[in-house]
């Protein structure tokens, strides 16, 4: 299921992300040094050195953007977070079908993450280039998805998905992955419409005890299904 976070990131934390970005120089390598050979060979754009002064200042802000923020938590149900990557795809550029690998090595401190849930903030306004979609296949269909800046997707790291030829401008993004509390995609997406309701129940004068019980059984299905 495809989740989004509308202004994961505030204009001024956009900004300064952008303006880190675009002085990066030499940070930004061919996006090849991190892909698998299955990505290999469709992956044409740039990415950020993950260990880079840049790489790591980027990553603050966007980590703690992202531990602020309740949709995100309630829809990725975060245990890990695979330190937040950035991407730029100039005219010609683009990312061929792949699917990402199912475990990644953390750059920092090399433990094994899981990927349940992949991630893509976009960091570049839409009218400041054309092409660039991402194309997400799920099982309802192929999704084409392309936000605003600051907003962000989460989408099953089970789908196959693409990103389409940037045919002007640049499109700058930051991507990365999350290994979930939940593993199963459709467990978490239960979870994430039984607390938006109970969010919303409690909003409302709705009868205390049932608004409890749901808390109730809330926690006692994360529990069940959550793999910490
Ligand atoms: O640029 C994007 O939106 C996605 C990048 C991607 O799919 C990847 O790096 O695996
Ligand atoms: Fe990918």
């Amino acid at each position: 299921m495809l989740i989004t976070i509308p202004q994961l990131l505030d204009t001024q934390a956009l900004q300064t992300v952008r303006s880190l970005l675009e002085q990066a120089g030499e940070a930004w390598v061919d996006g090849r040094v991190t892909a698998g050979y299955q990505g290999a060979p469709v992956k044409f754009n740039q990415q950020i050195d993950e260990h880079s002064e840049v790489a790591l200042q980027c990553q603050r802000i966007i980590v703690s953007a992202l531990e602020r923020h309740p949709r995100f938590i309630s829809a990725a149900l975060p245990n890990l977070i695979y330190p937040p990557m950035f991407n730029r795809y100039g005219e010609g550029m683009h990312f061929g079908a792949h699917v990402d690998g199912s475990v990644r090595i953390h750059p920092h401190n090399g433990r094994k993450l899981r990927t349940d849930v992949s991630a893509t903030l976009f960091l570049a306004d839409p009218g400041d280039y054309d092409g660039g979609d991402l194309q997400i296949d799920d099982s309802y269909g192929a999704h084409s998805v392309k936000l605003a800046a600051g907003d962000m997707v989460l989408y099953p790291a089970t789908s196959l998905h693409t990103v389409t030829p940037v045919t002007r401008g640049v499109r700058l993004a930051c991507f990365f992955w999350v290994q979930s509390l939940v593993r199963d995609d459709g467990q978490r997406q239960l979870l994430f419409d039984m607390d938006n309701a109970i969010q919303r129940l409690n909003q409302t004068e709705a009868d205390a005890l049932a608004r409890r019980t749901l808390v109730g059984c809330y926690h006692n299905l994360l529990r069940q299904w959550s793999d910490t």
